[in-house]
């Protein structure tokens, strides 16, 4: 093999690019033999002459021809060794050619000259080797018996034998080879960080995937949401195809009835969900093309077994040992080649499955995190999590095993079919016409079992949905002492997913039991043997060809099967891939793309909008999921930029909402929120959140460190860290813990006390350098001597430091009382307005009513 590093030196003194010639001349190569195949599979007599000089060779550097010429049969097989060693050269080669043609600069770089030489040595290795095992047997055919016959294998094996198996050696060292390239220890971490792996094959395969992943098939992967546009997110006729909302809208459209629409709709849904599946496959055709090229490779030697079984038990009837010797030796150097052919299938459509499993479960949890907060508001997490672990999976396992058995099926029962066809029309009629029969009860199988499916796939969701609410809220679980009915909730969904899977393994078991059973192994067995027994009787068969026969119709039912079987399992997983394809296509209006105007002005002045006067101006609002009940009703305000302003009013007049709103996280239903003079619609959604420090009611922090936690959304030095942590009053308790800032807060921060997550959310929230700062009740759980001493502290920096605008939604009178502006709210709308000493000598009565009602604690009511 070509040392990679001599091929990176050669390279570079040279500074041409060897990597298109070293393709071209595999190129030639591939042609040569492909050109050779041809010849000798479409014109045996022709190619016997092109064999000759492998003979020759062969024959201990004789110098004259051979005496005999192989016969036509082996010309043909010879011929198909060297079709499929160019065929799958070639299908390899092709992917290398478009990164190459442009030279260095377009990609084809030394890492890429490496794995092309790589490849090239270990196909130049796989074609010795089969070509070895080819010669091999063209000779066993054709050298002459003590008899003087020809093509009979019967001259000593043993004196091929050598060449036989060192060709057999040669590919499985090629084989080995490979897979060592493969193997995930050789590699970095493919997803890691998204650069390509070390080991040659794969690194080439990583680029010619990355290229199809990034095609507009798998689309949703957005760097930035900002320049999300439906065009480039996804096919435009597929996204507007395939929304829910679009196909019911059809569907209700129509007069029929409602089975019809419910029908046509799963129907629908299916077709589209199957043709998006095929399309998913597509950007894994490096592997399955190479996958379908082995298995085509495979099958002569794995349909010739049964050949071998029977002509041997046929030697050995007519006592002729040596001869049966030699076909259970040839019996095994074919059955070792397809054993590691076998290896190279399960592997590259194993590889395809989980590159697409990795892919769609990228991609559709890349589409859940950009959806808009309607969507979740709506939507149960578990059940987002069961579309991401189970229907990812579920929809790639049946779509690998359609692309692995179909194939491979067809081919075997054509084949099976033709042998036996030519060895008896009558039996051959007799075994292939259970096929139809079969395919006429698959297509019923099939059509229940994807609609099954998709009801197993919803209550799997359910039950994971049930465990994640209950395990999320665990501690209120213990507190109110409800585990027993938290467990009586999951048994009762799990009873349900039961209930179906039971009735999926009563179909399919008597699926297997009519079809697989009783009328392939008991009626098509009984009849062909009834049937052959009946020709052996009349002399019209011999029993060694009945017994091919009968192992060629294991073969042939067993592939029928597989063949339907990928069918169903193709229909079945877009039942699980439609639910997952409505996700990948769920694209929320593309939220702040902004104008070119707002953009410049961005660019202009950074972050100037965030930080300019807030106008909210006539704004109503009501929640999507609860579009009749306003939340806010023509509400207008003020903010000076700067100033700190505080929303004060009892419970659920709207004062979290105008937060929410602030923050875009929803649109007004009329009405507008301007920062400056810009609609906060037309700003860059990304920068404008990149200035919000928000801290909420009930912080949530991530596992990981408290320094990680600070850190999340900035880009904060640890200096910056202990500052802001000081600010927040967080800094004494956290140099209390025994690792300090290097502390494990828990899952969702559970380690800490609520004040503590609270203090660090504050501390997060300033180590963003924000514009505008939301404080929804960010003190609540904080002591009032931590609560007055992070006031203290955020005032100050607020106003004198960076001059930011804050807005505080507080209960406490002490935190409100400091505002330049106290804005009052009742029923979702604006009653007052002004400073505390403003509202207790003009207001008309709101606040001072509120203040009245203040408790002993300092809250408002
Ligand atoms: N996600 C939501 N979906 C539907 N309705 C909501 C949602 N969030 C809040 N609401 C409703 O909107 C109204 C205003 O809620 P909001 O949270 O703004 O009140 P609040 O003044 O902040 O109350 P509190 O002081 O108790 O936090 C309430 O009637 C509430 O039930």
């Amino acid at each position: 093999m070509p040392s990679p590093n001599a091929n990176i030196v050669r390279w570079s003194k040279t500074g041409r690019s060897p990597c298109i010639i070293t393709l071209l001349c595999s190129f030639v190569v591939s042609a040569a033999f492909l050109a050779v195949g041809v010849v000798c599979v479409a014109f045996p007599l022709w190619g016997q002459y092109l064999l000759y000089p492998c003979l020759v060779e062969i024959e201990d550097n004789a110098t004259s021809l051979p005496s005999t010429r192989p016969s036509p049969d082996a010309t043909r097989l010879a011929g198909a060794c060297f079709l499929v060693i160019s065929v799958s050269s070639m299908g390899l080669l092709v992917p290398l050619l478009p990164r190459c043609q442009h030279g260095k600069s377009e990609g084809c770089d030394s890492n890429e000259y490496v794995s092309s030489n790589y490849f090239h040595a270990v196909f130049m290795q796989g074609s010795m080797g089969l070509s070895l095992v080819g010669v091999g047997l063209i000779n066993l055919s054709t050298s002459e018996d003590d008899n003087g016959y020809v093509g009979e294998y019967s001259c000593a094996l043993k004196d091929q034998s050598t060449l036989l198996w060192t060709g057999v050696g040669v590919l499985v060292l090629t084989s080995f080879g490979l897979m060592a390239s493969f193997w995930p220890d050789s590699r970095e971490d493919e997803s890691s960080n998204g650069q390509p792996p070390h080991a040659p094959y794969q690194r080439r395969l990583w680029h010619c995937c990355r290229r199809k992943t990034k095609s507009p098939i798998y689309g949703a992967i957005m760097d930035d949401c900002e320049n999300a546009t439906v065009t480039n997110v996804y096919d435009i006729d597929d996204y507007e195809n395939s929304t829910v909302e679009n196909v019911d809208d059809m569907d209700d459209c129509d007069n029929s009835t409602v089975t019809d629409v419910g029908e046509r709709r799963e129907s629908t849904s299916r077709q589209r969900g199957t043709s998006r599946l095929l399309k998913l496959a597509g950007n894994q055709s490096v592997y399955l093309w190479v996958g379908i090229v082995v298995l085509l490779a495979r099958l002569p030697f794995s349909l010739a077994i049964p050949h071998f079984v029977s002509t041997t038990i046929a030697k050995l009837i007519s006592e002729d040992f040596i001869g049966a010797r030699r076909e259970i030796l040839l019996l095994l150097l074919l059955g070792t080649v397809d054993a590691v052919l076998d290896f190279w299938c399960v592997f590259l459509f194993g590889k395809a499955k989980e590159n697409i499993v990795r892919a769609v479960r990228v991609d559709t949890f890349s589409s859940i995190i950009r959806q808009d907060q309607s969507f979740f508001d709506t939507t149960n997490t578990g059940d987002l999590i069961s579309r991401l672990t189970s229907d990812c999976g579920e929809m790639a396992q049946d779509l690998t095993w359609f692309f692995r058995f179909s194939v491979e099926a067809v081919v075997r029962i054509t084949g099976i079919g033709v042998y036996m066809v030519l060895r008896s029309p009558i039996l051959g009629a007799c075994t292939l016409g259970i096929v139809p029969v079969v395919g006429l009860i698959n297509k019923f199988y099939s059509s229940w079992l994807a609609k099954n499916a998709i009801k197993v796939q919803n209550a799997l969701a359910d039950a994971t949905s049930c465990a994640h609410e209950s395990l999320s809220c665990i501690k209120t679980v213990i507190m109110l002492a409800s585990e027993d009915d938290e467990c009586e909730k999951y048994k009762n969904r799990v009873e349900k997913l039961y209930d179906l899977n039971i009735q999926q393994l009563i179909a399919t078991g008597f699926y297997f039991m009519a079809v697989s059973t009783f009328l392939i192994n008991t009626c098509v067995q009984g009849s062909l043997l009834l049937l052959g027994s009946i020709f052996v009787q009349q002399g019209k068969l011999t029993a060694e060809i009945l017994l091919a026969f009968m192992l060629y119709q294991g073969q042939l039912q067993e592939w029928s099967l597989n063949l339907f079987q990928s069918y169903s399992s193709l229909v079945k997983s877009s039942g699980a891939g439609d639910r997952v394809f409505f996700l990948l296509d769920r694209h929320p209006p593309p939220p702040g793309t902004g104008n070119s105007l707002v953009k410049s002005l961005e660019t202009k002045f950074e972050n100037a909008m965030t930080k300019e006067d807030i106008t909210i101006d006539n704004v109503t609002f009501s929640y999507p999921s609860r579009p009749d009940t306003f939340a806010l009703d023509k509400i207008s305000l003020k903010i000076k930029s700067g100033s700190l302003v505080a929303l004060v009013g009892h419970s659920g007049c709207g004062k979290s909402t105008i937060v929410s709103l602030l923050q875009r996280i929803y649109d007004p239903n009329e009405g507008t929120i301007k920062f400056g003079d810009v609609d906060l619609r037309n700003m860059s959604l990304k920068s404008h959140r990149s200035k919000l420090g928000v801290v909420t009611q009930d912080p949530v922090l991530f596992s990981g460190t408290i320094e990680e936690n600070i850190r999340y959304g900035s880009s904060a030095t640890f200096e910056e860290i202990l500052m802001v942590s000081s600010i927040a009053n967080a800094h004494s308790f956290i140099e209390q813990f025994p690792n300090k800032y290097k502390e494990q807060v828990g899952e969702r921060g559970l380690s800490l006390s609520g004040g503590q997550r609270q203090r660090i959310a504050i501390a997060r929230a300033l180590a963003r350098k924000p514009a505008l700062l939301l404080l929804d009740e960010a003190t609540s759980a904080l002591d009032p001597e931590s609560e007055a001493a992070v006031q203290e502290a955020l005032n100050e920096l607020l106003q004198n430091r960076f001059g930011m605008t804050t807005i505080i939604i507080a209960h406490r009178l002490q935190t409100v009382r400091s505002a330049d502006t106290i804005f009052v709210m009742k029923n979702g709308s604006l009653v007052e307005q002004g400073s505390h000493d403003q509202l207790l000598q003009y207001g008309s009565g709101h606040y001072r009513r509120m203040l009245d009602r203040v408790d002993s604690a300092g809250l408002f009511p």
